[in-house]
């Protein structure tokens, strides 16, 4: 990748944190055509000029939880890197979701496209527009088994999610499987360093 992302760029006026930070995002979509929508979103976000897709997992095709009558999910997880503030990097994802014709119907409902922000280094906030860690992540087989392969070694929640990763998969009852990997640039293994 070799886009420009330095501090000085239009699209980093606001920013409040000039020191890269880790996070974690859960894409996914059960509407048109899933796969091209999961890559194109992470394109939106690795073309961010604050924004670098570090690590991307496989793609899972999961069963629909919570909302069931609808149709299955490609689920997946990425690892940025981002110079961002939090609440910006979720305005962000809002927006590229709009972009990629996101609408709300059904709480849980079908989406072309559902971005969620897991995890930021260490923060806590809980707060309507967002919560940190997301809320419902660590109940989640289809957000854990993809998360388990990019989470950096050595993460406090590393041993916790490999467990339940580990487990969903063994059991094989979370309705979970491997379905593509993204052919990424520059990727080694699901890497897009
Ligand atoms: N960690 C978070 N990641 C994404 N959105 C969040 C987070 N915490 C709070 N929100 C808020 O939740 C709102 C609704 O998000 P969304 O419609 O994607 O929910 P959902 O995917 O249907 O359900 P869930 O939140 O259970 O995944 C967003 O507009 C956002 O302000
Ligand atoms: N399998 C699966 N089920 C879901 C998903 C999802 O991404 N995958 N998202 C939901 C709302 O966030 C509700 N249910």
């Amino acid at each position: 990748m070799n886009h420009s992302k330095n501090a000085t760029d239009s699209h980093n006026e606001d920013q409040t944190n000039t020191e890269p930070t880790d996070a974690y995002i859960a894409l996914g979509s059960n509407v048109g055509d899933r796969e091209r929508l999961l890559h194109e979103a992470l394109l939106l976000i690795d073309r961010h000029p604050a924004i670098q897709v570090t690590r991307i997992s496989g793609i899972y095709e999961t069963d629909p939880v919570g909302y069931t009558d609808q149709p299955a999910f490609l689920n997946m997880t990425a690892a940025l890197s981002t110079t961002l503030a939090p609440i910006e990097l979720l305005h962000v994802l809002l927006e590229f979701e709009q972009q990629l014709g996101r609408t709300r119907d059904i709480r849980w409902g079908p989406r072309t496209i559902d971005l969620d922000l897991l995890l930021m280094a260490d923060v806590q906030m809980d707060e309507e527009v967002l919560t940190l860690p997301h809320p419902r992540m660590m109940e989640r087989a289809f957000v854990l088994v993809p998360l388990h392969e990019v989470l950096s070694s050595g993460h406090p929640l590393q041993e916790q999610v490999n467990q339940i990763a580990v487990r969903a998969l063994k059991d094989g009852e979370e309705g979970i499987a491997l379905w593509n990997t993204i052919n990424w640039p520059g990727a080694s293994a699901h890497s897009a360093n």
